[in-house]
């Protein structure tokens, strides 16, 4: 497995906002604006929920990678950095304390 990470893709995304929209679908996304590229987003998840119910292994992982990627895009025109929303998610698990119950459980 590479170590390619939703960080490394939140980088492409930002350089490729700067691209010509004729060549680059992050830059078309950019110019069509959040109304445009958060429409996508709903798509791509209404897409994704179609595969998971579907049982379709393959389509659940493609449609999930363009969900992701979407997501990307608008929190990117929002200016909310992922590392924002993963402040939260580890908020969340803090709170909970299952961090600190996983790391006593024996291996
Ligand atoms: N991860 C992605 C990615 N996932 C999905 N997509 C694009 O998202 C689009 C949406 O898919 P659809 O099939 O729904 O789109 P469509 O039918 O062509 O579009 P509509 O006619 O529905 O508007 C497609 O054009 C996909 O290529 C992505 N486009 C770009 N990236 C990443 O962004 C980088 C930069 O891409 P560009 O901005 O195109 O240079 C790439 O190297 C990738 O790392």
């Amino acid at each position: 497995m590479s170590g390619f990470s939703l960080a490394d893709l939140e980088i492409i995304v930002a350089r490729r906002a700067q691209a010509s929209p004729d060549e680059s679908w992050t830059a078309k996304l950019f110019a069509a604006g959040q109304a445009k590229a958060a429409k996508k987003l709903g798509e791509e998840a209404v897409e994704t929920v179609i595969a998971a119910i579907a049982n379709d292994r393959k389509n659940l992982t493609d449609e999930a990678a363009d969900l992701l990627y979407h997501l990307l895009v608008v929190l990117k025109i929002a200016d909310i950095p992922l590392a924002d929303v993963m402040a939260v998610l580890e908020g969340r698990t803090a709170q909970s304390g299952v961090a600190e119950k996983a790391a006593r459980v024996p291996s």
